[in-house]
């Protein structure tokens, strides 16, 4: 068994924090030097993808350290334990299985006699042939016509995750012949969201998944009912559109107004349920199940990774470790996640939730307060369109904003023009390469508004290709990593508790139970 301890009782990282401002990236990474380290400062990840770290504030000795810290802090050992079915979100007393969902990674998991990892498998079997005959035209609207678009109806894990997904993969399924239906996303309650989804589509040809684990949650219940009633007006039987996914125990798992419903379990936190039904359904719907199962392939395939006990082999682990250095030593408050690939446009606003309600987190699993910053801000935005935005702070701002870029080789779609003697994908790989370069080393000037400090560090993630496998991969390095974090920092990366009281003084808004400010703020509203 694992011993849980805060990080600021490790003698690991006391040592870790006596070599703060060690490695001086300008130098580092100029010269012969900078090339040495990228060629070696690289480590392999799932489905050709590679974590490279050579502009990082890190050298040997900091490595040996941060392998230290892991050992000290048993970060593999707690991920065995995480998959082989311990309670580790100790909040609310719960497992965490989302990489059940992928692969056995492990022992069988058995709650209750039920091999959850079985239970898994059939709802994705269940999804799976679904989405087959419905692309079949074997499940068909009342005037039998095939159903041509399918809409999430979720919000925070039930919508971000697999709206990410399905944005990264909208593209390539279409270049590869696998693109069955078009998805449509609806999350916020503002009745706008609902009504230019329900604009842009043929409600009588389009399923709807209302998806919650909870079964309980505002945004989607009201949306359900915002899109019965346009179903209804439209003289449709909802129940002939309405599929649910949702955990067992749910308030939407006890009616039958669907036409089929998939199931979860609270082992899957909602921000890392896109490889439950959450995803499994709209992803199996629009792309076919087997992309999802690749999808699922190349996650399980990084979890793998993630068992390394040498940190140079683990991307995932190396990854959480930096951030940690940047974050506890250095003093970082901020990590910016900068994808130069535009299928990847949703992507940091999944790990915004990912990684900020995972492990924005002021006591440690045992309830007691920490001593020590934990979980940074989380933004970001697509390369190059980031440049023309806040790249501006990050290169000549008062903080350092430590950078997680990136990249591929080849776009998706495989159509490029050559402009100006190169092609645009060129250009984009150009520029990544630029930044960490202009990032790093800076520029001096003698005009103090053109002088470029440099000094900031940045990693990327390179790959072929946004595919299946690859993206898959990407996901799960990440969720891996947020797990990984939470581990050093002895926090639960698997509860979001700081969300409940919002939702709570909200209800007494709409219930007129307001005094003080509160009730000054709904009156300024009109509610
Ligand atoms: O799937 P549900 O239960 O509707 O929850 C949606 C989201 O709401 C939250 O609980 C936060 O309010 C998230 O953690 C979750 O992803």
């Amino acid at each position: 068994m694992a011993t849980w301890k805060n990080l600021d009782t490790l003698a690991s990282f006391d040592k870790l924090a006596e070599l703060k401002g060690r490695v001086n990236i300008v130098e580092a990474m100029s010269g012969e030097n900078g090339a040495k380290r990228v060629a070696e400062y690289n480590t392999p990840m799932a489905a050709g993808l590679n974590y490279n770290y050579a502009a990082k504030e890190v050298d040997d000795t900091v490595l040996d350290a941060l392998a230290d810290l892991a050992e000290e802090q048993q970060l593999v050992e707690k991920y065995e334990e995480l998959y082989n079915g311990a309670i580790i979100n100790t909040g609310e007393g719960r497992r965490v299985l989302h990489h059940l969902a992928r692969r056995q990674q492990g022992d069988p998991v058995i709650v209750d006699g039920v091999d959850k990892r079985k239970f898994y498998v059939s709802q994705q079997e269940k999804a799976a042939e679904f989405a087959k005959k419905v692309h079949a035209g074997e499940i068909t609207n009342a005037a039998g016509e095939k159903f041509t678009t399918v809409v999430q109806i979720g919000i925070g894990g039930s919508d971000l995750g697999p709206r990410a997904l399905y944005i990264a993969l909208e593209n390539w399924a279409k270049a590869n012949d696998t693109f069955k239906m078009e998805a449509k996303f609806i999350s916020n309650v503002d009745p706008d969201d609902a009504a230019a989804v329900l604009n842009s589509i043929d409600v009588s040809r389009s399923l709807f998944i209302v998806v919650s684990k909870s079964g309980t949650t505002l945004e989607t219940l009201t949306n359900e009912a915002f899109v019965k009633d346009a179903l209804v007006k439209a003289g449709l039987d909802p129940k002939n559109h309405m599929l649910a996914a949702t955990s067992e125990t749910s308030p939407l798992a006890q009616g039958d107004d669907y036409l089929e419903s998939f199931f979860m379990d609270d082992f899957i936190g909602g921000r890392y349920s896109s490889s439950s039904v959450v995803g499994g359904v709209v992803l199996s719907l629009a792309f076919g199940p087997d992309v999802y199962a690749r999808i699922l392939n190349g996650a399980a395939d990084e979890d793998e990774l993630a068992k390394n006990k040498d940190i140079r082999k683990n991307p995932d682990m190396l990854d959480a470790l930096i951030g940690v250095y940047e974050r506890n030593v250095q003093g970082y408050p901020t990590t910016a996640v900068l994808p130069y690939s535009q299928a990847l446009n949703r992507f940091p606003a999944h790990l915004q939730q990912c990684d900020m309600e995972s492990n924005g987190k002021s006591v440690n699993r045992d309830g007691e307060p920490v001593n020590y910053v934990t979980g940074p801000i989380i933004f970001g935005e697509p390369g190059t369109n980031g440049q023309h935005s806040f790249y501006q702070l990050l290169h000549q701002g008062t903080d350092i904003v430590p950078l997680q870029f990136v990249g591929y080789r080849k776009n998706q779609l495989g159509v490029d023009v050559e402009i100006q003697g190169t092609t645009s994908q060129q250009k984009l790989c150009a520029n990544v390469a630029a930044q960490i370069i202009a990032f790093a080393c800076g520029k001096d000037d003698e005009n103090p508004n053109k002088r470029f400090a440099g000094g900031r560090p940045s990693s990327i993630i390179i790959g072929d290709q946004v595919t299946p496998e690859s993206l898959g991969a990407l996901l799960a390095h990440f969720e891996n990593k947020i797990m990984f974090q939470g581990f050093l920092w002895n926090v639960n990366s698997f509860d979001q508790e700081g969300v409940q009281l919002g939702k709570v003084l909200a209800t007494r808004v709409l219930a007129h139970d307001t005094d003080g400010a509160l009730k000054a703020f709904s009156d300024l509203l009109d509610i």
